[in-house]
Formats: C-alpha cells, sequence, structure tokens
C-alpha cells in the first residue's frame, strides 16, 4: 500500500515535469492523455480506481485523469447536493405549511416549591397535543395545541420541535418565536435556560451555525438584542455608559417601515458573529443587562419583553426566500394581574405596561385571525417590531407557558384562551376530524421524506468530503476541494446587480427612502440631533472618490449628543462590529454593513483602539474614520471589553442588582395588624431569597463603588436590612419597628425605582453573584475613591481626597464626635445628618470628578449615594425609629428646622453649623415624605426641589 502511494506521488511529480514540457509536447502529451482516459472509461468505479493506477508502472498518466475525474465527480456531487438542498427545502415548507404558518406548544411548569405529593393540579396533559383543564369538580375543558409539553417535558424535547423553524430561517424565512404566559410560568426558562439545561435561544443559535456551515453557502450573520422597557426600546448591547438617562441614544432606536413591509429598528447594534460562541457570549451580555425584579410572583421576573434578532445575509444563494432575514426569539414579559402580585410604584407600572403591549399583542393576533383589512400593529412597540415576522411569509413559533395550580386558574384560562386564538390563526377554528387524520398522515409522509433526503445529503456530503481528500492526496497540495467550494461561496463581482442596488441603497440616506409621512420632520431631527440631510450632502461631496459598495445598514449613523462643551471634549468610536480575525474580501465588504458611529461623553472614552476623531461635530470624518479604519474593527470580544472597561461609575456588576417588591396595603389599612400578618407572610416566604440579598449586600460592602453600590444597596430588602442591623422582629412591634411600609423607608424605596428605572435591573444569576465574590482588591482600592478629604474647606468645607486611605466613616466620626457636645439632639438624629452630609459630600465629587452637567449632577444627587450611606442611613434610621428618638412633630416643619438649628448652634464649629443648616432642608424633605406626600404621586423632582 505504501509503495503504491510512493508511485502516485512520483507519477504526480513526473506529470509535474511534463507540464513544464507541455508547449513542445502538446501533441503527443495530449494524445496520451487520450489514452489513459480511454483506459480508465473501462476501468472500476473511482474509488477503487486509485489502487489500480498504482498497480501498473505504465499507468502513469492516470494520474491527470484521476484528477480530471475527480473533478467531474465533484461537480457531479456538488450538483446533487444542491438538488437534495432544494428537494429538502421544498418539503421542509411543506410540512409547515400543513403544520401551519403560526404553530402553538403549551408547556406547562412543574410544581417546583410545591412539592407536595397529590398536590391538586389544575392542568393535565392529556396526551402529546391536548391539554385538560379542570374547571370545577365535574367541569374540564379540552385545548389542542399543535404540541403539548408535560411539566416532566425536557428543554431537548422542546427544542426538537424547534428545529424546523430554524432551518426554514436558513432558508430565507421570516421566523419568530416567542414564548408567552402568565408571570413565573417559565418562559425565560424555556427560552434561555440555565447552565446546565439551556433553552431555545442558545440552542437555536448553535442550530443556526451548524444548518449555514451545512448548507453550500456563505452567510452575514447578526446579533442584536434590545428589550421593551415600559413602552420603550433598549438596546441590551449597548455599554451602560450609554445608558445613563441623559444619554439620548437609549432613545434613539426607532421603527422603521419599509415600502415593502420590513421592519428595520434603526440605530440598533449589530454585530457580526462568526460561530456560536461569539453569538453566546453577546446574548450572556444582554441577558445580564435585562430588566428584571423579584415580585411576589417571581423572585426573578422579567420586567419587559426580550428580543432576540439574528439576521442573516446570503448573496450566493439564489434559492433562499430572501437574500436577507431574520430571526426573531422573544421572551415576553409575563401577564400579572395587580391584585395577586400586589406591586406597586415602579413594578407596579411594569406590569401595567407589559399587559397592555401583550393585549395589543392579542389584537393583532385576532385581526389576523379574523382577516379584518387593518391590523392594529401600531398600538404597541412590541407588535411594531414583530410586524413583519407575525404575517403570512414567515414562520411563527408560539410557546404558551400555563402554571398547573389551581391558585393560577384564572391567568391559565386566559393563556391558554389566547394560545388558542393564534392557533386558529392559520388553521382555521372548525377543522374537521377527518381533514385533521388527512393532515397527518400528510405530515408524517412528508416527514419520512425529509428523514430520507437528509440522509441522502449526509451521504453525498461524505462522498465530496472522501472525493476532497483523495484529490489532496494526488496534487499534495491545497485540496482543490477548498478552491471549488470557495468558487462556489465566491462573492459575486461588483458588477453583479445585487451590489449595484446596494450601492445605490447606500448612497441614500435611509428616511429618505420612506414614505414623506414617515420621514422625520425638522423637529425631530433637532430633538434626536440626527440630520440625514447632513449625512448625504456630506457623502455627496466626495462621490468622485471611490468606496467600497455598502450594503443598506451601511449608513453610519450619529447618536445624539449633548454639546461638546458639556463633557469638555468628545471622542468618536467607530463601532465596528465585523470581525478582524476572520476578515476576507467578502467580510470585509460585508462588514461595512456594520459601522455605527457613537461620539460619546469624555467619560466613557474607550481604552481601546478605536477609530477616533479630533474634529468636533464633524460627523462625516467620525463616519469615515468607522468606514476606513476597518482594519480596527471591533470584534465581539472589544465589544465585551468594552463593557467590562467601563468607568467603574458603571460598573459591570450593576447587572447583578434586584429588588424585592414590598406589597403597598391599601392605605386605609396601611398600619393594620392585618396587613402586619400579610406582610409577614410574605417574609417567610421569602426568608430563603432574603438570605441571598443579604450576600449581595454584604459583598458590596467590600467595595463596589458609586452608583452600582447605591443600586445594590437601595436593593437591599427589608430583610436585608434586618439582617445588617443583625435583628429579626420577633413580634408585631418589632415588625413595626422595620416596617417596610414607614415613611422612611418609602424613601430609600422611592430612590430604588428612580435607579430601577434608569439604570435597569438585571437578573441574578449564579455567575453574577459569583462576579461580585470575585471583584477582590480592585474594588476595594475603587473604595478608596469615597474617603472624605481631610481638607474640609474645599468646596462648602467637605471635599473628597482621592489620595486619603482612610475611609468615609472617619469623617462620619468626625462629624459625630463634633457632635458629641450636643446635649439637646440624640445620638440618632446627628447620625442622620451625618448622612446627609455624606450624601452632599457624594454628590459634589461626582460633579467634579465626572465634569457633569448641572443636568447630569442633579440625576446623581437624587440616583446615587456614596456606597456606605445607604446601609448606613437605613439601619440608623430604623434606629430612629426604635428608640423613639425622632419624636419631632413632623407636621410642625419649623419647629423641627428651628430645634435642629438651636441644637446646631450649639455646636463650636461654624463650618459644621453651615453646612447642617442646609441639611436641614432634607431633613425637612424627609419629614415630608413622613407624612405621606409621596402617595400623592408627586415624582422625585418634586422631593428635590424641596431640597433645594
Ligand atoms: N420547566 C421547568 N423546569 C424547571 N424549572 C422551571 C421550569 N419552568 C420554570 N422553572 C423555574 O420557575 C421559575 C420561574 O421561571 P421563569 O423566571 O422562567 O418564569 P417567567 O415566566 O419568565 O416569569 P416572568 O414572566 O415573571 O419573567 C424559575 O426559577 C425557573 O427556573
Amino acid at each position: 500500500m505504501m509503495e503504491s502511494r510512493k508511485s502516485v506521488r512520483n507519477l504526480a511529480q513526473s506529470i509535474h515535469s511534463l507540464l513544464g514540457l507541455k508547449k513542445q509536447l502538446t501533441s503527443n502529451w495530449a494524445e496520451s492523455v487520450c489514452n489513459i482516459i480511454k483506459d480508465i472509461s473501462t476501468e472500476e468505479p473511482f474509488t477503487s480506481s486509485v489502487t489500480k493506477s498504482n498497480s501498473s508502472e505504465n499507468q502513469e498518466c492516470d494520474v491527470g485523469s484521476i484528477i480530471t475525474k475527480i473533478g467531474a465527480n465533484l461537480d457531479g456531487l456538488n450538483a446533487q447536493l444542491n438538488q437534495l438542498n432544494a428537494q429538502r427545502k421544498q418539503t421542509l415548507n411543506e410540512l409547515l405549511d400543513l403544520k401551519g404558518n403560526i404553530r402553538v406548544f403549551c408547556r406547562i411548569r412543574p410544581l417546583i416549591e410545591e412539592k407536595i405529593v397529590g398536590y391538586p393540579e389544575s392542568v393535565v396533559a392529556l396526551d402529546s397535543s391536548n391539554v385538560i383543564l379542570k374547571l370545577g369538580k365535574n367541569k374540564s375543558r379540552r385545548y389542542s395545541f399543535d404540541k403539548v409539553f408535560n411539566p416532566g417535558s425536557s428543554q431537548d424535547e422542546v427544542f426538537s420541535e424547534v428545529e424546523p423553524v430554524i432551518k426554514s430561517a436558513v432558508d430565507g424565512y421570516n421566523a419568530c418565536i416567542f414564548a408567552y404566559g402568565q408571570t413565573g410560568t417559565g418562559k425565560t426558562f424555556t427560552m434561555e435556560g440555565n447552565h446546565d439545561c439551556p433553552g431555545i435561544v442558545p440552542r437555536a443559535i448553535e442550530e443556526l451555525f451548524k444548518q449555514a456551515a451545512d448548507s453550500n453557502h456563505t452567510f452575514h450573520i447578526t446579533f442584536s438584542m434590545l428589550e421593551i422597557y415600559m413602552g420603550h426600546l433598549r438596546d441590551l448591547l449597548v455599554p451602560q455608559q450609554m445608558r445613563k438617562p441623559t444619554d439620548l441614544m437609549t432613545q434613539s432606536l426607532s421603527i422603521q417601515t419599509d415600502p415593502c413591509g420590513g421592519v428595520e429598528i434603526e440605530n440598533l447594534v449589530e454585530i457580526r458573529v462568526s460561530d456560536f460562541n461569539q453569538a453566546n457570549k453577546l446574548y450572556g451580555l444582554g441577558s445580564r443587562l435585562r430588566s428584571t425584579a423579584s415580585t411576589n410572583s417571581n423572585p426573578t421576573s422579567s420586567r419587559s419583553h426580550c428580543l432576540i434578532r439574528i439576521s442573516l445575509t446570503s448573496f450566493d444563494a439564489t434559492e433562499r426566500r430572501r437574500e436577507t432575514n431574520k430571526i426573531w426569539m422573544v421572551d415576553l414579559g409575563g401577564s400579572e394581574r395587580v391584585l395577586k402580585t400586589r406591586t406597586w410604584g415602579r413594578r407596579f407600572e411594569e406590569g401595567k405596561a407589559i399587559n397592555l403591549s401583550l393585549s395589543a399583542l392579542g389584537d393583532v393576533i385576532s385581526a389576523l385571525q379574523r382577516r379584518r383589512p387593518h391590523v392594529p400593529f401600531r398600538n404597541s412597540k412590541l407588535t411594531q417590531v414583530l410586524k413583519d415576522s407575525l404575517g403570512e411569509d414567515s414562520r411563527t413559533l408560539m410557546l404558551v407557558h400555563v402554571s398547573p395550580k389551581e391558585d393560577d386558574l384564572c391567568e391559565t384560562v386566559c393563556s391558554l384562551g389566547f394560545a388558542t386564538r393564534v392557533r386558529n390563526i392559520h388553521l382555521g377554528s372548525h377543522e374537521s376530524t377527518d381533514t385533521q387524520g388527512m393532515r397527518e398522515v400528510a405530515m408524517a409522509n412528508l416527514l419520512e421524506e425529509m428523514k430520507r433526503l437528509e440522509n441522502d445529503r449526509q451521504d453525498v456530503k461524505k462522498d465530496i468530503k472522501k472525493l476532497n481528500e483523495e484529490l489532496g492526496q494526488l496534487t499534495m497540495t491545497k485540496p482543490p476541494c477548498n478552491e471549488h467550494l470557495e468558487a462556489l461561496h465566491r462573492i459575486p463581482e461588483t458588477n453583479d446587480n445585487t451590489e449595484k442596488k446596494i450601492v445605490q441603497e447606500a448612497t441614500v440616506a435611509p428616511s429618505s427612502q420612506l414614505p414623506t409621512f414617515m420621514r422625520p420632520t425638522i423637529c425631530s431631527k433637532r430633538k434626536s440631533g440626527v440630520d440625514f440631510t447632513k449625512g448625504l450632502q456630506k457623502k455627496n461631496t466626495l462621490s468622485t472618490r471611490k468606496r467600497k459598495p455598502l450594503s443598506t445598514r451601511a449608513e453610519s449613523l450619529c447618536f445624539p449628543t449633548k454639546d461638546a462643551s458639556e463633557y469638555g471634549s468628545e471622542c468618536s468610536i467607530a463601532r465596528t462590529t465585523c470581525l478582524a480575525d476572520y476578515e476576507t474580501e467578502y467580510s470585509h465588504t460585508a462588514s461595512e454593513c456594520d459601522i455605527k458611529t457613537v461620539v460619546l461623553p469624555e467619560q466613557g472614552k474607550p481604552k481601546m483602539g478605536f477609530a477616533r476623531s479630533e474634529a468636533r461635530n464633524d460627523r462625516y470624518e467620525s463616519t469615515k474614520a468607522g468606514r476606513i479604519g476597518l482594519s480596527k474593527c471591533l470584534t465581539v470580544e472589544n465589544w465585551l471589553q468594552l463593557h467590562n472597561n467601563e468607568p467603574t461609575t458603571y460598573s459591570k456588576n450593576r447587572g447583578n442588582k434586584r429588588v424585592l417588591a414590598i406589597p403597598l396595603p391599601d392605605v386605609k389599612n396601611r398600619c393594620s395588624d392585618q396587613t402586619k400578618i400579610d406582610i409577614l407572610h410574605q417574609d417567610e416566604h421569602n426568608q430563603e431569597f432574603a438570605e441571598k440579598e443579604y450576600k449581595i449586600d454584604k459583598t458590596i460592602d467590600l467595595g463596589v463603588i458609586d452608583d452600582d453600590i447605591v443600586t445594590e444597596s437601595n436593593t437591599s430588602s427589608p430583610y436585608s436590612k434586618l439582617k445588617v442591623m443583625d435583628k429579626i422582629p420577633s413580634s408585631f412591634d418589632d415588625y413595626n419597628r422595620f416596617s417596610p411600609t414607614s415613611p422612611l423607608d418609602i424613601l430609600f424605596d422611592k430612590s430604588i425605582q428612580i435607579e430601577d428605572y434608569y439604570g435597569g435591573r438585571e437578573r441574578l444569576t449564579e455567575d453574577a453573584l459569583e462576579d461580585i465574590e470575585n471583584l477582590g482588591d480592585n474594588f476595594m482600592k475603587d473604595r478608596s475613591r469615597y474617603n472624605t478629604s481631610s481638607d474640609m474647606d474645599k468646596k462648602n468645607n467637605i471635599n473628597r481626597n482621592r489620595d486619603s486611605t482612610e475611609p468615609v466613616c472617619k469623617s462620619a466620626f468626625e462629624l459625630e464626635n463634633l457632635s458629641l457636645n450636643t446635649k439637646t439632639l440624640g445620638e440618632d438624629l446627628l447620625l442622620e445628618i451625618k448622612i446627609a452630609i455624606n450624601q452632599k459630600v457624594q454628590t459634589e465629587d461626582l460633579v467634579s470628578d465626572l465634569s457633569m452637567t448641572g443636568e447630569e449632577c442633579e440625576e446623581k444627587d437624587l440616583h446615587e449615594f456614596p456606597p456606605n450611606m445607604e446601609l448606613e442611613s437605613t439601619a440608623h434610621l430604623h434606629t430612629i425609629q426604635s428608640q423613639g428618638v425622632l419624636n419631632l412633630d413632623l407636621n410642625d416643619d419649623a419647629g423641627q428646622e428651628n430645634s435642629i438649628m438651636s441644637a446646631v448652634e450649639s455646636q463650636e464649629n461654624s463650618g459644621i453649623l453651615h453646612l447642617l443648616g442646609q441639611k436641614v432642608k432634607i431633613l425637612r424633605a424627609i419629614a415630608l415624605l413622613g407624612l405621606g406626600i409621596q402617595t400623592l404621586g408627586l415624582e422625585h423632582d418634586f422631593f428635590y426641589g424641596l431640597m433645594q
């Protein structure tokens, strides 16, 4: 065998030497080749030809013919593969058509915490497509779905039913997979899953890449992720520093519909991904930034709709339905009944927003079902975004989630009813049993056909692989198959019509393609800071310059920013989202699709090598830098790094915060024992969770800084507050002292909500907890930033010295010591004053350090507190309550102020006196809160005004 291989190699060499003499020996060479071909044609099939040809020295010239034959075979096999692909696609589409464009699955959540054997279940899976809902003793209702997953179904089983939709997406169909259901029924579990049982999204991404690799085409795949929170679109891939409330960028996502009905979200970050790992990392990142919070129904309740979009573009696959298509995977917020979840404040608003948009989705579904001429897509952001993925020419998969608990019967009835309506859209509500039977037989046949085609495909692919290997051995060079395949995958030359079209599109500002009524008005342009006309003019001035063709998404976007003077300087980041490592000529061209230019305030200046523009307000320059600087492409790694490198004030660990929702009892009963009992029961119920919260607080205390710490501290539940104080209420009297409904708690809870709204709230995962714990020394160092200065003369006599190594409590001690002489005030009240001072110190520092604008300063002042303050203050305020020190008449503000002032006057230190005087105003605000003014619905601005 070895010998024969050697002779083949020698043959190859002699062929090569012959080739060198080709000019002189053309006719002889051709003749001999012809003879060889003749001989070969009488031989056995190709697989054994190599052995045979090696058996005889006289057949040296066979190699040339073998190569030719292999080439011909490869062509044949590739053609066969393409044919099989086309057949498979057709069969799959027929199958999906039979199954319905909109397929509905039902998943019943297992009873997890109620591990009681024999617990009555209101919903049970009858078989693989029917569920029985028990409405009463002798009353039940049956619902049919395309597939029913019982509580024991695994994530694998669920995904196996989703897989065809992914295949369909590779064939160019728009697809939408969404999880619907009551809060806490397992939507996020199904979509996201966990480390051990990954959900649909990670599996779908993996499958997508597998399918794309399997197909004979080159795909350009991009990943985007956003959430719809309280009716606003929020990009989940945008780094934290860009998500400040003052940054218009978070508001700049806008939904655009093209004349063909396609939906595009302007300014949404799209990152090119070339394998599963990259996409999965981005997904992990986006998931951490999702808004979640604890409610009575679910400790990790999603407070928004989370949408993952994967776009696929292939220029060389003519048989695909579309050149570019997308697949949406949506984890909808859970429908909830306020009476049951007993949410209030921000949680209540979130629930309301979720319910509203779900109801809008219901209206759309209903209109589609009844084939109404008008479908109310515009009624909510959710339906606007999904508009082109819910229609006829797309694949929609809905997974309705229900709880088997009897308590949830009402919600289950609603969910199942909604799901049935959705299912009826395609199939028609009254399908006879006969038709259904025939349909099932046809589906079974198609499934068989699919299996056969899939097997044939695999066989052909094996043959192709084998031939390529043999060819590689014969030529001892790079397998020609690669060239062959490369040729197949090569992007059409620039004179290709498709690309011409793209060039044309790229030179037109996106908004100019829209109907007049949809184009931005002058006013809206000013508001958003984006002037497409200007951008267009600038491009036109350089029209003589030769450029690489750009796609429709090549429009560089300058996210609106504040006047540069506010930030001192600005830098531009070319957010190129292609991957340099994988850059080919194709990817180079395609990568330009994704460039977006972001103008950041200085504090968000990236540390990496992004293309930067010196020219202020010159958007074209920065755009150009982004386009030209493709060599500085931002990879997925860089993108992730950008998040990690965010300024410490926006530590990534802010992603791990969550809040315990505090149920608000009826106003009239707020202080009644009954309410206390209710709350206490909830306490017991959430005790385990409180333990976790406590862990977070503890970790934070190790040195997480700025708003993170504030948020984390703010997120401390009443239970963890108790933990901090090392006291557990044992009686109602005790409980009263720590009652979360006390006015002072409301103050802090209000701040939680504010932070929650602006900063977003992220899912607490085990990883996240680990992250916090791993913060380590770095954060310890950072914490020193909060040390107060020994130089008390700067900035109203109080300032912070970065170099100081003593903790903030040192200054607190100083103040405390000063106040020890004060006999007229209780120690705790002084501590409270101290807290207020700390707050001011923090605010001033943030202003000076971050060169914040007045507006930002306001935000910081309201939303951000020094790290220790929250825990300390909470503890102290509770102490004040419990010790009854704060015996001031809260109705008499003037009296309160006077008494404090007179106490303060006894101090010899006039600097402190001055400060304390200022802080009395803050105390007054607190007192006003105590009066319950907050319940009138006044926003934080009002209280801030009081503090001025
Ligand atoms: N099939 C299941 N198997 C195991 N655990 C599950 C299952 N379904 C849900 N859970 C668990 O139930 C809890 C709530 O689930 P999840 O957060 O996914 O609900 P949700 O419907 O997304 O709620 P919300 O709408 O409030 O976000 C989680 O702890 C989750 O792990």
